[in-house]
């Protein structure tokens, strides 16, 4: 196709996104990763990190080195090499609770994501008397509101009654944080536990995670956050913000491969107490047992004062090794915060290449508040007689890889490890094409 962006300004030029690209100090990060190809033979366009994260080289690496101990030792990997599996699971700790916001305490890979909510909601999801609501917001991803029915008739309450929803005002598709104020003051006592995204899937709006727990807390609820479309994507401090609990996939912005393990944060407050009559209850297994006296096998379970002690079984390792490979690609870049900056500077140049080159013929439905926007931006596809679900198509038979979520949005996320500004400028430059 011809390059048919208009060069009224600067800013709308294949040069000017190429020093944007000289300029960007992660733009060496890209290296890490194994970049798809087009049929052509060139890089595909790729910005669907918010799916599934592109595989960095040392994930790779890591699974070899893994592979190549468990081919040499056998069993004795357990506990022999560099990189021993009985503690592998720890070797990620340091990086992820950055990621977060929490204490090393407060953080553990393990399971999935909605087994994690799960195990999370059996211990703090605690009914009690008129107090039996879990509020959740409408348009939460599908899994979510699955789990939370299921422990709502788990516990023997009637759903309709105790699913509390939080919905977008008629006509808008943004949630208000007011709305939610207002749930929590009025009917604050009869809510037990509040679960909300970090990030919204659809929207990719951030939620003000900080002010909803403090809110919350007075009123005696607890509350915890589905962070799988949050984690790093933006900066957190989930121990200082008091938050309970949270769960996160590790495949989307952490690029650890399609199901790998999932992370799990559970504030130090509820983890100390190890008292069997008084201790946080949960579903429990080996894992979590005292690691001194694990291997003692007595039936009296005592677990790790840590979020570790919510573990259930020996870890998969090739899953955890890949995480390994994400993270060291993740600290070589500095982290969440460089990260962060960069994300900023992406979505600011999209937003603004949209609304100079295709004007009100795409609608951005994410907030336009940095703040309240991670990398994701969500587009409706606003011409009469086109639908956005042919555009995507359009898009992909391009070499550009977005991800179109039912009713109409095309969510795109440049991410800032992988994605260069000429990217962008040329996402926008065969959108622009495709609506032509
Ligand atoms: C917000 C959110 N919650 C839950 C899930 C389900 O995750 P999993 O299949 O890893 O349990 C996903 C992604 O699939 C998600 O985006
Ligand atoms: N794990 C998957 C497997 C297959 C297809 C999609 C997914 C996703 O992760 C979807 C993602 N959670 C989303 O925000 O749409």
């Amino acid at each position: 196709m011809t390059q048919t962006i208009t060069t009224n300004n600067n800013k709308t030029t294949l040069a000017y996104a190429q020093q944007l690209d000289i300029n960007d100090p992660l733009a060496i990060i890209r290296e890490q990763f194994a970049i798809p190809k087009q049929a052509n033979g060139e890089d595909e366009y790729y910005f669907t990190g918010n799916s599934l994260g592109l595989q960095p080289k040392l994930a790779r690496e890591y699974v070899i080195e893994l592979l190549d101990s468990w081919g040499q030792r056998g069993v004795k990997g357990h506990f022999e090499g560099d990189h021993p599996w009985m503690p592998y699971h720890e070797f990620l700790t340091e990086q992820s609770a950055l990621l977060v916001g929490g204490k090393n305490e407060e953080v553990v890979m393990m399971n999935s994501l909605t087994t994690n909510l799960h195990l999370m909601m059996v211990s703090f999801y605690q009914p009690q008397g008129k107090r039996s609501k879990i509020l959740l917001e409408d348009h939460a991803f599908p899994s979510d509101h699955y789990a939370v029915e299921s422990q709502l008739k788990h516990h023997k309450k009637n759903v309709d009654d105790n699913m509390l929803l939080w919905t977008p005002r008629a006509g808008e598709e943004l949630l208000n944080h007011d709305d939610l104020y207002q749930m929590i003051e009025h009917q604050g006592d009869e809510i037990a536990l509040i679960l909300l995204p970090g990030v919204q899937y659809y929207t990719g709006q951030v939620l003000d995670m900080k002010t909803i727990t403090e809110k919350a807390h007075a009123k005696g609820i607890l509350v915890g956050f589905d962070l799988a479309h949050a984690v790093g994507n933006i900066e957190m401090a989930l121990h200082n913000w008091q938050v309970d609990f949270a769960c996160w996939c590790s495949y989307k912005y952490l690029n650890s491969g399609a199901g790998s393990v999932a992370g799990c944060f559970v504030h130090q407050k509820h983890s100390t107490n190890t008292d069997s009559e008084t201790q946080v209850n949960r579903f429990a297994g080996w894992w979590g047992h005292d690691k001194s006296s694990r291997f003692k096998m007595e039936n009296t379970f005592k677990p790790i004062p840590t979020a570790e002690g919510w573990q259930l079984s020996n870890p998969p390792v090739l899953s955890l090794a890949a995480i390994r490979g994400s993270l060291d690609t993740i600290k070589m870049a500095g982290g969440i915060k460089e990260l962060r900056k960069k994300s900023i500077k992406l979505t600011q140049y999209m937003t603004e290449l949209i609304s100079s080159e295709l004007g009100d013929k795409i609608r951005i439905i994410t907030p336009s508040n940095q703040a309240e926007r991670g990398c994701q931006l969500s587009l409706m596809i606003n011409v009469e007689g086109l639908d956005g679900k042919a555009m995507f198509t359009a898009l992909e038979e391009n070499g550009v890889t977005t991800d179109w979520r039912e009713p109409n949005v095309i969510r795109v996320a440049p991410v800032p490890l992988y994605n260069k500004f000429q990217d962008i400028y040329h996402f926008v430059r065969l959108l622009k094409e495709c609506l032509q």
